[in-house]
C-alpha cells in the first residue's frame, strides 16, 4: 500500500493536450447550441425552446434523462462513498427497477395525456392556482441549491488537488452552459446531455482500466478490496437510524426515484418533449441498463481506489480531509504521465456537470414561464415570451454560482448534500404529486397545508441531523493486509457493536438520526396524511368535481383482478382510458379553454 505520490501540481504533469481536451468539450458543446439556435425553426417559439416542439426519440431522451441527475457528485462522491464504507450503497441500484416501472406507468400516462409544459401545470388541473404556485417555487428551491452542489463539486474537487483556478472554473462552466442553453433550448440540452453522456461514460472508464492494471490486475485489486472487507454483504437491518441498508437504499432509495424520474420537471419536460406517449415510456425503460451501468463505473472506481490505497487516508497530503477530493488525487495519480487521459476524467467531470446543470436552467425557465409569467401575461407575443424564457436562463445561470458559493460552506460529502436535499425537498413534492394523482378525495387546502407540513418536518429533521452528527457515517477498519486474526476481528465487531448500542439515540435524537435515505419515502407520507386529514375536515371533493385525466385509478389498477361490476362499486373511479370522453363533457360543461386540453383530434 505505497502512498510515495508526488503532490500534484496545477497539472505539471499533463501537458498541453489535457487542456486541448477539456477545451474540444466547453467547444463541442458551444457548438451544439449554436447549431440548435440556427436550425430548424432557430428557437423562436417556446414550444421549440421549451419542448423541443415535441419531437424527441427515445434514445437521446434516455441519455438526457439520466444526464440530468447523473452529475460530478455521483462521479466523485460515489467512489468516496464506497471507498469509505464498502459496497453497501451499490444496493440502491435495486431501486432503480421500480423507481422507473412506476414513472413509466402511473406518472408519464397521466402528465402525457394532459399535455402541460411544465408538471405543475397538473397541480392547477387537480387542485388550485394556489398549488401550483406552491408546487413551482418548491421545486425552484430545489433546482437552485442542487445546482449550487454540482457547480461547485468538479471545481472545487480539482482545485483541492491540482491547483486548478477555483472560481475562473466555475465561472467558465457556467457561462458555457448558459451560452448553450439560452441559445439552443431544449433541443440543444438534449443532444449536448447525449454528447455529454458518452464523454462521461468513457473518463470514467478509462480511469478505472488504468487503475485496475497499475494496481496489478484484477485478481488483485479484487484480493485487496476482499481483505478490506470493502464487499459489503446484504445488509438486512430494518433500524431506520442505520445510514445504508438494504431498505433504506433499495426501498427508501424508490423514493428517491420517483421524486426525481416521476414528477421533478426536468424529468417530467423530457417526457413530454417526445413525440408520443409510447417513446415517453420506452425512454424511461432504456434509463435502466444506462443507470445501472453508471453506478457500476462509480462503484468500481471506489474499489479501485481501496485497491490502491487501502484506506490510508492521504487527507494530510491532500491538505483537506474531504474524501471527495481524494478521488481527483487518485485519478490525477493514475492518468499522470498518460497524454490525454487526465484531460479526458477533466472533461467526463465537466460534461456531468454542465449536462446537469443545462437541465436544470432549461427547466427552472419552464417553469418560471408557464407558471409564473404567462398566467398572468396571456397576450404575451410568442417572441416576447421567449426572449424573457431566454433571460430567465441566463439569470438562473448566474444565480446558480450565487449557489456554488453557498456549497462551500456545506462542509458535508457532496453525495450526502445531494441526496439530502432530493429527500427534502424532493419527498414533499412526490407527496403532493401522489395526493393528488392516487387519492380522489383530496383538495386544494389539504393539498397546501399537507405540503407546508411535509416542508416543515423534512428541513426540521434534516437540519436537526446536522447538529446531532449522527453516528451512522462509521468508517470501516481501514486494515489492508489479511486481517490479523479470527478473534481480532470478533474483538473489534463486538466493541463496535456494543458502543453503538449504549449510544444508541434515543426520543429526539432517534428521530434525528433517520437515515437520510429515508428522507423521500418519510416526507411523502407526512404530505399525504396531512393532506388527507385536512381534506375531510375541511370537506373532501366530489369524484364529480374533479378534472377527468388526473386521477390515476390506483385502487382500479391494484383490484384489476375483480369483476368489473365489483370494481365499479369498490373504487368509482373511471378508468384511465374512458377518461378521454370524460374529458371532453368537462370541458363542454365548464366551459374550459380549448387549449388547456388540446381538445383537437390528437387526444
Ligand atoms: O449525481 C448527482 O448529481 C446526484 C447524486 C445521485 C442522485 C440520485 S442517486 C439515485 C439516482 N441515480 C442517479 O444516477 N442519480 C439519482
Ligand atoms: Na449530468
Amino acid at each position: 500500500c505505497d502512498l510515495g505520490l508526488s503532490t500534484l501540481g496545477p497539472f505539471s504533469q499533463t501537458g498541453v493536450v489535457d487542456y486541448v481536451i477539456f477545451a474540444v468539450l466547453l467547444a463541442a458543446s458551444m457548438a451544439i447550441g449554436l447549431y440548435y439556435a440556427l436550425s430548424g425553426g432557430r428557437q423562436r417559439t417556446t414550444q421549440e425552446f421549451l419542448m423541443a416542439d415535441r419531437s424527441m426519440h427515445c434514445l437521446p431522451v434516455s441519455l438526457s434523462l439520466i444526464a440530468s441527475f447523473q452529475s460530478a457528485v455521483a462521479i466523485i462522491g460515489v467512489p468516496g462513498e464506497i471507498y469509505t464504507h464498502g459496497t453497501q450503497y451499490w444496493f440502491i441500484g435495486c431501486s432503480y427497477i421500480l423507481g422507473l416501472l412506476i414513472p413509466a406507468h402511473v406518472f408519464i400516462p397521466v402528465l402525457y395525456r394532459l399535455r402541460v409544459s411544465s408538471a405543475y401545470q397538473y397541480l392547477e388541473l387537480r387542485f388550485s392556482k394556489a398549488v401550483r404556485i406552491c408546487g413551482t417555487l418548491t421545486f425552484i428551491c430545489q433546482m437552485v441549491i442542487y445546482m449550487g452542489v454540482c457547480v461547485y463539486t468538479p471545481a472545487f474537487a480539482l482545485n483541492a488537488v491540482t491547483g486548478f483556478e477555483l472560481w475562473g472554473t466555475v465561472l467558465a462552466t457556467g457561462l458555457v452552459c448558459t451560452l448553450y442553453t439560452t441559445m439552443g433550448g431544449l433541443k440543444a440540452v438534449i443532444w449536448t446531455d447525449v454528447f455529454q453522456t458518452v464523454v462521461m461514460f468513457a473518463g470514467q472508464l478509462a480511469v478505472i482500466m488504468v487503475g485496475v492494471q497499475r494496481t496489478g490486475g484484477v485478481s488483485e485489486v479484487w484480493r485487496k478490496v476482499w481483505e478490506g472487507n470493502r464487499i459489503s454483504g446484504l445488509d438486512l437491518n430494518p433500524d431506520p437510524t442505520e445510514r445504508h441498508t438494504f431498505w433504506t437504499l433499495g426501498v427508501g432509495g424508490i423514493f428517491l426515484m420517483l421524486s426525481l424520474y416521476g414528477v421533478n420537471q426536468a424529468q417530467v419536460q423530457r417526457y413530454l418533449s417526445s413525440r408520443t406517449e409510447k417513446e415517453a415510456v420506452r425512454s424511461c425503460y432504456m434509463v435502466f441498463p444506462s443507470l445501472q451501468l453508471a453506478l457500476a463505473l462509480s462503484c468500481v472506481m471506489g474499489l479501485v481506489m481501496f485497491a490502491r490505497y487501502c484506506g490510508e487516508d492521504p487527507s494530510d497530503k491532500l491538505g483537506t480531509s474531504s474524501r471527495d477530493a481524494m478521488v481527483i488525487y487518485f485519478v490525477m495519480d493514475m492518468l499522470q504521465g498518460l497524454p490525454g487521459l487526465p484531460g479526458l476524467f477533466v472533461a467526463c467531470l465537466f460534461s456531468a456537470a454542465l449536462s446537469t446543470i443545462s437541465s436544470a436552467f432549461n427547466s427552472l425557465a419552464t417553469v418560471t414561464m408557464e407558471d409564473l409569467i404567462k398566467p398572468y401575461f396571456p397576450a404575451m407575443s410568442e417572441s416576447r415570451a421567449t426572449l424573457l424564457s431566454k433571460a430567465l436562463a441566463a439569470s438562473y445561470g448566474l444565480l446558480c454560482l450565487a449557489m456554488a458559493y453557498l456549497t462551500h460552506l456545506m462542509g458535508d460529502s457532496v453525495l450526502q448534500v445531494a441526496l439530502k436535499i432530493f429527500g427534502m425537498v424532493g419527498g414533499p413534492i412526490l407527496g403532493l404529486f401522489s395526493l393528488g394523482m392516487f387519492f380522489p378525495w383530496a383538495n386544494s387546502t389539504g393539498a397546501v397545508a399537507g405540503l407546508g407540513t411535509g416542508l416543515a418536518v423534512a428541513f426540521w429533521v434534516g437540519i436537526g441531523s446536522i447538529f446531532t452528527r449522527s453516528s451512522g457515517a462509521r468508517p470501516l477498519p481501514p486494515d489492508c493486509t489479511a486481517i490479523l486474526n479470527t478473534t481480532t476481528a470478533i474483538h473489534t465487531a463486538l466493541i463496535n457493536h456494543l458502543s453503538l448500542f449504549f449510544s444508541r439515540p434515543t426520543g429526539l435524537k432517534r428521530f434525528y438520526s433517520l437515515s437520510y435515505m429515508w428522507y423521500s419515502a418519510f416526507n411523502c407520507f407526512t404530505v399525504i396524511l396531512i393532506g388527507l386529514i385536512i381534506s375531510f375536515l375541511t370537506g373532501p371533493m366530489k369524484e364529480e368535481d374533479v378534472t377527468p385525466g388526473t386521477i390515476y385509478p390506483l385502487l382500479g389498477k391494484l383490484l384489476c383482478f375483480l369483476p368489473e361490476h365489483l370494481k365499479k362499486k369498490l373504487c368509482c373511479v373511471t378508468p384511465l382510458g374512458q377518461t378521454v370522453s370524460k374529458m371532453m363533457e368537462f370541458k363542454e360543461q365548464h366551459m374550459i379553454p380549448c387549449h388547456r386540453f388540446k381538445c383537437s383530434t390528437s387526444l
